[in-house]
């Protein structure tokens, strides 16, 4: 068996033209602001990404830089002042940060309804509740990939691996809405091929390649890569042996072109989302 592949791009291109259509129907185009600090190169190009994926979904946008020395105080400033503008409907902090400011802090200045990377305290909450809000990027992003199987979660069981606030805990949390049966899986889990094997959806966010690999794979199975790792040849590859497990997996998620440009698709919806609900149409 070969899986099919769950083409991240192409679903990105559905979703983001449904996103063009809704922002324009809006009285006021909804806003995100991208702030950066610092030099890191792999988040310079993450940043233009969003950036220009905003342009093509019609969606306003400010980029915001700074050195790598930039106060602490000074970014809280800036948040502040974004919160109580009117043009912008989401703020997004590229992270990492520099060592000398607290990202805790940081997030916890974004106002809440204006937190279109679903990290504050209100936003996990709600997701832990079930109630609606603002979703962090990837997770929701992998569950449109899911989604887009066609194959109903009731009674599957999804293993998780990884339990990151930005990713492994909030999709936990949105496959169990989804009525599956889920198991977390950590650096500490003692046999995690034994969970794995068991497995009908596999959400691996790890960041160490070949972590998942053909023998811990249920034949069938739903395979979603969330890792972004370099091999030896500098080459860009995910959590999960692609070659090895694509020939046991029902469907499988690629690196690059999979849950990448998903979280951004799913930024441009949060924004959108957060547009909506400010501008009286909640959805
Ligand atoms: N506040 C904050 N929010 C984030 O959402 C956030 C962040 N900080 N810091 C860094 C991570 C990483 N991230 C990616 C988004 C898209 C791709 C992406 O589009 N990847 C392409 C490949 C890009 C390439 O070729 O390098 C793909 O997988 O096809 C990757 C990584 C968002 N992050």
């Amino acid at each position: 068996m070969t899986a099919q592949l769950i083409d991240g791009i192409a679903l990105s291109k559905t979703l983001r033209a449904d996103v063009a259509a809704r922002a324009a129907a809006l009285p006021r185009r909804p806003g995100l602001a991208v702030i950066l600090v610092g030099e890191d190169p792999a988040s310079a190009v993450y940043v233009r990404n969003k950036v220009k994926a905003c342009a093509e979904s019609g969606l306003h946008s400010v980029f915001e830089k700074y050195d790598a020395d930039f106060a602490e105080a000074a970014l809280l400033a800036r948040i502040a002042a974004l919160n109580t503008d009117p043009a912008i409907d989401g703020i997004l902090v590229q992270m990492p940060l520099p060592r000398h400011i607290d990202a805790q802090k940081v997030i916890a200045a974004i106002s809440p309804d204006k937190d279109v990377d679903g990290f504050s305290v209100q936003s996990a909450g709600e997701l832990a509740s079930g109630l609606p809000g603002l979703r962090p990027c990837t997770p929701f992003g992998c569950m449109k990939l899911i989604e887009s199987t066609g194959q109903n979660l009731k009674g599957k069981h999804a293993v998780v691996i990884g339990r990151s606030n930005t990713v492994g805990k909030p999709m936990a949390l949105l496959l169990l809405q989804a009525n599956a049966t889920v198991t977390v899986c950590h650096s500490a889990t003692a046999d995690l091929a034994g969970h794995v094997r068991q497995a009908d959806v596999v959400v691996a966010a790890v960041g160490r390649r070949n972590t998942v690999t053909a023998e811990m794979v249920k034949p069938g199975a739903i395979v979603i890569d969330v890792g972004m790792n370099r091999n030896d040849e500098g080459k860009l590859c995910g959590d999960v042996d692609f070659a090895g497990v694509r020939e046991v997996a029902g469907w499988i998620t690629p690196v690059p072109g999979g849950v990448g440009p998903m979280t951004i698709t799913m930024l441009l919806v949060n924004t959108l989302q957060a547009a909506e609900k400010a501008q009286g149409l909640a959805r």
